[in-house]
Order: C-alpha cells, then sequence, then structure tokens
C-alpha cells in the first residue's frame, strides 16, 4: 500500500470538470440539455439584464457584428460547446438553463465514487469547502444539491465563478477568492485537472494538487512538477 502526504489546509477548493466529475458527462448530458433550449432561453429572457449582457459579449467575443441577430449568437455559442470553450457568456446562458433543468428535477449531477466519501471526512474534519469552476454560480450550487449522493450544499461554503473571480488562470482571482474566504493563500489547497490553473493557483502562493483521471481529457496533460493524483483517495487532508 502506497503512503500518501498528510495536507494541512483551511479550506480546499474544488474544480468540477475532471476534477469531481466526469468531462463526459458535463460535455454529454448537459451540454445536450442545454443545446436545444439555448435559442429560446434567449428569446424568452430577453429582458433579464444578465442575458442581455452575455448575448452582446457573445457577439463581442465571437466576433460578430454589434447588431448580429439571434442565429449568429446562437451559432457561435453552439460552436463554443463543441470545443468546450469555457467562455463566460456562454457559461452564463448554459447555467441558467441547467438551473432551471435542475428545478424541473429533469437533470442530475455526477460525482467521481471516490470523491463524495472525501468531502465528507474533510468536513468532518473541520476542513472548510469551496468550488471555484468555469460553471457559473447558478449551475454549481444545484450540481452539489442533486448528487445522487444527496444535497452537498450543507458542506460548501462558499462558489466563484469567472464573473465572480475572474479567468482560472489568473493568479489574481485566487488571491480574491483567498480574500473572500479570509485565509491566508498558504492554507486554501486546489484541486484541479488543468495544469494552467495549477500554475495560476501556486503562483497566488495556494497549495495546490493535480487530479489525473483515467479516461478523462487532461489525463495525458504535463503536469510539471505539480503533486498529482489519480483519485480523491489519495488525499488526505487535516484542518489547519
Ligand atoms: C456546474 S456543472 C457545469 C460545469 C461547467 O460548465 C464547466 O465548464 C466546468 O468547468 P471546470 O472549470 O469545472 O473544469
Ligand atoms: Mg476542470
Amino acid at each position: 500500500m502506497t503512503a500518501h502526504p498528510t495536507w494541512t489546509a483551511r479550506v480546499v477548493i474544488l474544480d468540477i470538470e475532471g476534477t469531481t466529475s466526469a468531462a463526459g458527462f458535463v460535455q454529454g448530458d448537459l451540454y445536450d440539455y442545454a443545446r436545444p433550449r439555448l435559442r429560446s432561453w434567449i428569446s424568452s429572457h430577453a429582458s433579464d439584464p444578465a442575458i442581455v449582457a452575455a448575448v452582446a459579449a457573445t457577439r463581442s467575443e465571437g466576433g460578430l457584428a454589434d447588431d448580429a441577430d439571434l442565429d449568429a449568437v446562437v451559432a457561435v455559442l453552439h460552436g463554443w460547446m463543441d470545443s468546450d470553450v469555457k467562455a463566460t457568456p456562454l457559461k452564463t446562458i448554459q447555467g441558467q438553463i441547467w438551473a432551471a433543468g435542475f428545478a424541473a428535477g429533469e437533470l442530475r449531477s455526477h460525482f467521481f465514487g471516490d470523491v463524495v466519501p472525501q468531502l465528507r471526512s474533510w468536513h468532518d474534519r473541520g476542513v472548510r469547502l469551496a468550488v471555484f469552476s468555469s460553471g457559473s454560480v447558478a449551475s454549481q450550487v444545484p450540481w452539489f444539491r442533486h448528487a445522487d449522493a444527496g444535497d452537498l450544499t450543507p458542506m460548501i461554503e462558499a462558489y466563484f465563478d469567472t464573473v465572480s473571480a475572474g479567468s482560472k488562470r489568473e493568479a489574481s482571482s485566487y488571491e480574491k477568492i483567498a480574500s473572500a474566504l479570509g485565509v491566508p493563500a498558504g492554507e486554501a489547497l486546489f484541486l484541479t485537472d488543468l495544469p494552467a490553473e495549477l500554475d495560476a493557483a501556486r503562483t497566488a502562493g495556494w497549495q495546490v494538487i493535480g487530479v489525473r483521471r483515467a479516461g478523462e481529457p487532461n489525463a495525458e496533460a504535463d503536469f510539471g512538477d505539480h503533486p498529482v493524483v489519480e483519485s480523491f483517495s489519495e488525499i488526505d487532508v487535516v484542518a489547519s
């Protein structure tokens, strides 16, 4: 049996896709749910300031004219989904659609089998838990509420996305999160499947662990000198 190091942290911050949950589920079930609903959702929420801003940002980030029609906007959104581009306006619109799908009982979330037992164990030891994902906070909360293992939200103290914190590849986003959580950078521990996110968090002074899961899109990524695990069961955390 391999011995694993013990990590000391006040808060563990979780990435979702590829880390707690399968990318195939996000890009399959969730994306398939959102794809045919994007157009009608935008039309029926045309007075929602968040949707108005997301549509304008889609035009600008997607290289469209300021007055490009809805078909062109939806085509850009579909293209981003096809390539799993984590564009913030897409995440805003998807997040609203998914939140409605979870509320209607039409969606359930997915967590790898090793995740929930470890979240419970860390939480029971007094380690605080938070989320930082490209998925909007509007979708993160129901994602943790509608798990097969039950409602996980009582364990999760805070949720951050690219709107509230900034890019996952910028150190400043991690500084902002540590400040919001009221923890020194060195007492935050970030778990993610993307090396660029590990680099940014480490630059901000965080402890980091790369999660390399067999069969996930980033399984073959170069994690450099970052510590890497294949399962949460290898991560032993005690509260600082
Ligand atoms: C709340 S489930 C949807 C997750 C999502 O849309 C996403 O892009 C996840 O990206 P992550 O930053 O967690 O890898
Ligand atoms: Mg991820």
